[in-house]
């Protein structure tokens, strides 16, 4: 039998997102899953399994050396890990000159809805007075605001700075408690955790008198699976950082 040219060691193997996506890289025909890694496996399983691409989806603290690990060897790498903050992002970017053959996609939400989704809100941002998004996730997660939440305000807040809107009125003076959430880019942001939830963002776009709401849900992890095959099947012909799935798509937007 010939080898497939897409070989995946996926990381964080027996996660939540990990168990999905080994499933869904077994199933494909044109794809061979070489390792399933853990948390306490050694990174060189990677390199002796004769990976060509690893999926990471394992925790924030451990993906910035996963990743490295990965480009250092000339491995594409599709990332949903969040975590990736700008400054993790400009050293993955340095790092990725050195070895300009390779790929990585950094992808805050696979699922297109959510992609969509967020390009929508980045389209809309700049004509409404108002913006906050609310996010909303299982009690399971460990991070808040969720990846998803903090790229979509990023997206917002910097088209509203660029078509000079002025941040969102808010006359809040006394607030001892945080009530009005985190703060990204200008952008409220409300994260909820509640049992029984997967993976939920409302984007709330208001003017006087009417209102936009962009509501994605998901219902289920298998969302998930076909952008992660989609970046799989792409991160080789994109030499370099893609940030979001919406770089491989032709939204048109
Ligand atoms: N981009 C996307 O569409 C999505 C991204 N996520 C993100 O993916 C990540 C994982 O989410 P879940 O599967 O729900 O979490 P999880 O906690 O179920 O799984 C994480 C797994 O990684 C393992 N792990 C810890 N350190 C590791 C290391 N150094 N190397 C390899 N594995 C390691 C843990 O033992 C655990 O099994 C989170 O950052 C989450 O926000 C989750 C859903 C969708
Ligand atoms: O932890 C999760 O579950 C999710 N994490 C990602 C995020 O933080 O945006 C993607 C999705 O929201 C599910």
């Amino acid at each position: 039998m010939s080898q497939a040219e897409i070989r995946v060691a996926v990381l964080g193997a027996r996660g939540r997102m990990g168990t999905e996506a080994v499933s869904a890289v077994d199933g494909a025909e044109d794809m061979e899953l070489v390792a399933r890694l853990g948390r306490s496996d050694s990174l060189d399983l990677v390199r002796e399994s004769g990976a060509t691409h690893i999926v990471d989806l394992s925790v924030p603290d451990a993906t910035e050396e996963n990743v490295r690990f990965a480009v250092e060897h000339g491995i594409h790498a599709v990332v949903g890990t969040t975590g990736w903050d700008d400054e993790r992002l400009g050293r993955l970017q340095a790092l990725l000159a050195q070895h300009p053959d390779t790929g990585v996609l950094i992808a805050p939400n696979f699922a297109l809805g959510s992609v969509l989704a967020t390009a929508f809100a980045a389209k809309a941002a700049r004509y409404f007075e108002s913006a906050e998004i609310i996010e909303l996730h299982h009690p399971d997660k460990v991070d808040a605001p969720s990846g998803t939440a903090a790229r979509t305000a990023q997206l917002m807040g910097r088209a509203r700075r660029e078509a000079g809107v002025a941040p969102s009125p808010d006359a809040t003076t006394q607030d001892p408690d945080g009530a009005r959430g985190a703060t990204v880019e200008d952008v409220h942001v409300h994260a909820v955790r509640l049992r029984g939830l997967v993976a939920h963002q409302e984007v709330l776009l208001g003017s006087a008198g009417e209102q936009l709401t962009l509501r994605h849900d998901s219902f289920d992890r298998a969302s998930f699976m076909p952008g992660v095959l989609l970046g799989l099947r792409t991160v080789a012909s994109r030499p370099g950082l893609t940030h979001g799935l919406d770089g491989y798509l032709d939204l048109g937007l």
